[in-house]
């Protein structure tokens, strides 16, 4: 998959077939749009182009409308290379950009800058200054500009809204399993590791404590989670558990995110590392002192090591 960043290096696309949106998440409806665009671009001879925006629209258009990603910029690109698609342009967002009106956008941004022959698209896409472009107005200029439209089925399309919608709540109440679910692949995230209060270790049970650097990036809901986890850098996966949320035990006010790996020693300090949420094990507990906090660890371990058993 060719990644273009800006406009200004777009090559001349031949026979593009084009589909736009956020695709946050490139859950298992996104998956299936871009099975059906890359199929019609071979049938029409032609290359697949998926047309995303950066930042996201909604952000330029609407700030005051806080929505956290499931998916950061290079995470979604990470994902689309494994769809078998040919191009991905990331088109940077701006106020100009959002200000062209429907119809300079279809003629100045999409003919001009890829002429599509085939636009896939859902039944309730809207584009240019106030969401005023819409599926009919691309059919009608479709004529003059010789490229078809082509519909999202509006089943898929209710599928992919409600699904991404779904999946944010899904993360956000803990239930990571049916997240992963929807997603086709276990939600994932990245943490810088950063130093703690260094009672882990005194507790038998050293922990990666992540500073999650990507404010947009959706962090699911305090818990305990049995987890895998790769070292940035290594190959190797790596299981855990995982804590989120403020210790009441022996804090109680700091939201904190820090991982215990099983049979690993290292020091990671300042590494980057990826966690894949697997399974929700339980909420999190105020115990009546540290050794309640070990037993419960222990159980916590063993569950994790029988849940994980068959990654
Ligand atoms: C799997 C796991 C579950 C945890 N569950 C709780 C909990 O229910 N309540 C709590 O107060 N702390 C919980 N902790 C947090 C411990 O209190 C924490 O690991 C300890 O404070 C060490 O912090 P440090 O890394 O800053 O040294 C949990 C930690 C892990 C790794
Ligand atoms: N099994 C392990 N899981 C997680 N971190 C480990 C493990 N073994 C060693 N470490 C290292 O120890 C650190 C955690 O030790 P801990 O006593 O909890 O200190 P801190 O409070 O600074 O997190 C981690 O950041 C990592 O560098």
């Amino acid at each position: 998959m060719k990644v273009y960043r800006s406009l200004q290096q777009l090559p001349v696309f031949t026979n593009a077939v084009v589909t736009i949106g956020t695709f946050d998440g490139v859950h298992l409806g996104h998956q299936q749009i871009i099975r059906q665009l890359c199929a019609e671009a071979k049938e029409n001879g032609g290359e697949s182009v998926l047309i995303s925006f950066y930042p996201h629209p909604r952000k330029i258009v609407q700030p005051e409308r806080y929505i956290p990603e499931l998916t950061t910029l290079e995470e979604r690109i990470e994902l689309l290379k494994q769809q078998g698609l040919d191009n991905l342009v990331v088109v940077p967002f701006n106020k100009e950009f959002s200000q062209q009106t429907a119809q300079q956008y279809i003629k100045n941004f999409l003919v001009d800058r890829f002429h599509p022959s085939l636009i896939i698209i859902g039944y309730d896409h809207k584009f240019g200054n106030n969401r005023e472009g819409d599926y009919r107005l691309l059919e009608k200029m479709g004529e003059e500009y010789q490229y078809s439209v082509k519909e999202i089925p509006q089943q898929l399309r209710n599928e992919v809204i409600v699904s991404s919608t779904k999946i944010r709540e899904a993360i956000a109440i803990g239930d990571v399993e049916k997240a992963n679910q929807l997603l086709g692949y276990s939600y994932f995230f990245r943490g810088y590791v950063v130093e703690g209060n260094k009672l882990g270790r005194k507790l038998g049970y050293p922990t990666a404590n992540l500073q999650i650097q990507d404010a947009d990036k959706l962090v699911p809901a305090n818990g305990v989670y049995a987890v895998q986890a790769q070292i940035e850098g290594e190959s190797g996966i790596l299981k855990g558990m995982m804590n989120i949320g403020t210790r009441p035990t022996v804090d109680g006010t700091t939201k904190t995110v820090e991982v215990n790996l099983f049979d690993f020693e290292e020091d990671i300090y300042n590494r980057h590392l990826k966690v894949f949420v697997k399974y929700h094990l339980r909420n999190e507990v105020k115990f009546d002192g540290l050794d309640k906090l070990i037993e419960q660890l222990h159980k916590d371990k063993e569950i994790s090591i029988s849940k994980l058993a068959d990654n």
